[in-house]
């Protein structure tokens, strides 16, 4: 509640638009948005946003952007291996997904995404001016975290990107589903390409348990008019990539069937960033963070230290 005031979101006793008396907003779980952290987005929606504290004063910022369907407090133990190197890593809930406003999983146009990413990005660097900001993006986040970037690239000392949606994979983009997709799109933009298959996510039974269980997951299935904007995505990172200069840390499974691993081979060959890291999983799934835990535990490992390598822990070029 504190920070979201420090956040200047509202909160319904100062928010002179609501006469006296009317309710509250309510979060699509029912819950008054005076009680959850969140901002206002440009389309006036709640976004359900979230702040993971270090004990001490934070050393770096770290923005953790999720995927389709999910939420932001699914990244709860990344944060904490995130804290514990004094980040302070803040997420929100995309609209249409989690505690945030917006039909589930519904977005005219995949650069909403990327603005609200740019509000909460601005927000951040308000409160705190002088921190260096990363960034980690998971499948579609990392899709709008590499647009994000890509709008604000003096803004960020690098980007981890846990098995990011650069290209479609084979089975949901064949050529002539791409071209039944945008076709459809003007006649049926609301039927059903089916859902995310749960087994698809992870070799982990818990994690996959987890994720079916979680009610703040959507289940549903993903509209024709949601996957023209994923491919639209693509388009325009694909568009991004030669320009990219930021570092970059890559992680992505050999049996990833939801994102092509070929999209993370794409763009460590075609981004001009020096400093650039593809970690390979040989025969793991698509959430890396959510994986078998011989596979979780090593990425959370290389996180840790591509980062303390980065905050000039050792080696780092600006110690004059
Ligand atoms: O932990 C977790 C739980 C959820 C998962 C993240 C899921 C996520 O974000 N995906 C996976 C599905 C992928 C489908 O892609 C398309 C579909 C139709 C289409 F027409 C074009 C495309 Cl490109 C988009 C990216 N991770």
């Amino acid at each position: 509640e504190a920070l979201a005031d420090k956040h200047g979101a509202s909160t319904a006793g100062d928010t002179p638009m609501m006469p006296e008396g009317s309710t509250p907003a309510l979060s699509p779980q029912g819950v008054p948005y005076t009680e959850l952290s969140h901002y206002i987005n440009a389309d006036g929606q709640h976004i359900f946003s979230r702040y993971w504290k270090p004990s001490g004063s934070p050393r770096a910022l770290m923005f953790i952007v999720h995927g389709a369907g999910e939420h932001c407090c699914r990244y709860d133990d990344l944060a904490q291996i995130l804290t514990a190197l004094n980040f302070l890593v803040f997420s929100h809930d995309h609209v249409g997904h989690g505690q945030s406003e917006g039909e589930r999983m519904t977005i005219h146009d995949f650069h909403i995404f990327v603005r609200d990413n740019i509000q909460h990005l601005d927000l951040m660097k308000k409160q705190y001016p002088d921190l260096p900001i990363f960034m980690c993006g998971h499948s579609m986040g990392g899709a709008i975290a590499i647009l994000t970037v890509d709008e604000r690239p003096d803004d960020f000392s690098g980007l981890i990107l846990i098995s990011p949606l650069v290209l479609p994979s084979p089975q949901s983009a064949t050529s002539f589903k791409v071209f039944a997709a945008k076709l459809l799109n003007y006649v049926l933009p609301n039927l059903s390409l089916g859902s995310i298959d749960p087994s698809f996510v992870s070799r982990n039974k818990k994690e996959v348990e987890a994720y079916t269980t979680d009610p703040l997951v959507y289940h549903g299935g993903m509209k024709v008019s949601f996957g023209v904007q994923l491919l639209n995505a693509t388009s325009r990172v694909e568009k991004a990539l030669p320009l990219f200069k930021v570092p970059v840390l890559l992680f992505h499974g050999t049996l990833d069937k939801l994102c092509d691993i070929r999209g993370s081979h794409v763009m460590i060959d075609t981004i001009q960033s020096e400093e650039k890291t593809l970690k390979v999983y040989e025969g793991a799934f698509h959430a890396l963070h959510k994986e078998l835990p011989e596979v979780t535990s090593s990425v959370f490992q290389e996180i840790e230290s591509w980062l303390q390598q980065k905050l000039g822990g050792t080696g780092s070029s600006n110690i004059v």
